[in-house]
């Protein structure tokens, strides 16, 4: 079996395959002052819960967009699972063809995005990643990745909104009863969860309009099902779409 793991900003996502059948996945917070020794016992728990032994683990595959942290992972697996993980990054072959203009600079999270949507649901393909931030990616009907949009995520916009103006509070992400709020709960429930919605949509469609495309969109990320509910764009939301290429990416590099 081997282990995937995909560090964001704010959760670090694992999944064990054996073969092509994700069999456990699990979700850890971003800790940048985490010790090599806190994630040892955090991931030897997540083993032992599972009733897998590190040796059992034939491989390691990593895509991250936390440079900070990323000795730290390193030792990690090295340390707590006997293998130097693969990471996703230059020299490794994704079989992706980037067209961003430094393709060294795209998010290893939305390089892999690309690759299991290409390899899912085809192309033309918007996938639109509710992370930290949000990202959409496009990917052209010849299978090019060419680049895409990069917003505030609903999370930290939200927080924003509670850190900066005095009288907001922290809410639920929920969907209000109506696009009207009476309260400022439901206010801000209404522009946050509306309003991302309206932002996928108004965005999707832009895509479309300038490449006279029709493609398929789909969405992941922490808080993907919560907007794509709302949104007149999104067709599918596939949780685990991140941890699918990177299960690809490792096969290519076998
Ligand atoms: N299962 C979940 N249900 C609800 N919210 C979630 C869930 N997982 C993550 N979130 C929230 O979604 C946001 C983005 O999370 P995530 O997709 O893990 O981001 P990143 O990839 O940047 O680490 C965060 O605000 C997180 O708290
Ligand atoms: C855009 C991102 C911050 C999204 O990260 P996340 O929200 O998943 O933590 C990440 O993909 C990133 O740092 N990308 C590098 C810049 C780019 O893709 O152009
Ligand atoms: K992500």
């Amino acid at each position: 079996m081997i282990l995937v793991v995909d560090v964001g900003n704010t959760n670090i996502v694992l999944g064990l395959y054996e073969d092509k059948n994700l069999t456990y996945n699990w979700r850890l917070s971003t800790n940048r002052s985490s010790t090599v020794d806190e994630y040892g016992i955090l991931i030897h728990s997540l083993f032992q819960i599972a009733g897998v032994r590190a040796e059992q683990i034939e491989g390691v595959i990593l895509s991250s967009v936390v440079p900070p942290i990323m000795n730290v992972l390193e030792e990690l697996f090295v340390k707590y699972v006997g293998r130097e993980p693969l990471i996703v990054g230059p020299g490794i072959k994704t079989g992706l063809n980037i067209r961003y203009e430094n393709p060294r600079e795209v998010g290893a999270d939305r390089i892999v995005n690309a690759v299991a949507g290409i390899e899912h649901y085809g192309t033309p393909l918007v996938i639109v990643d509710f992370g930290t931030a949000t990202t959409f990616d496009y990917i052209d009907a010849s299978g090019a990745y060419l680049g895409g949009a990069i917003v505030p995520g609903v999370g930290i916009s939200t927080e924003a909104l509670y850190q900066r103006a005095s009288k907001l509070p922290r809410i639920e992400l929920a969907k209000p009863r109506s696009i009207i709020g009476r309260n400022t709960v439901a206010a801000m429930q209404s522009g946050i969860i509306f309003g991302y919605a309206g932002q996928v949509d108004g965005i999707v469609r832009r895509i479309c309009k300038e490449f006279n495309v029709k493609p398929r969109v789909v969405a992941t990320g922490g808080l993907a099902e919560l907007i794509a509910g709302e949104s007149e764009t999104i067709e599918t939301v596939d949780p685990l779409l991140t941890l699918e290429g990177l299960r690809i990416v490792y096969e290519r590099n076998r």
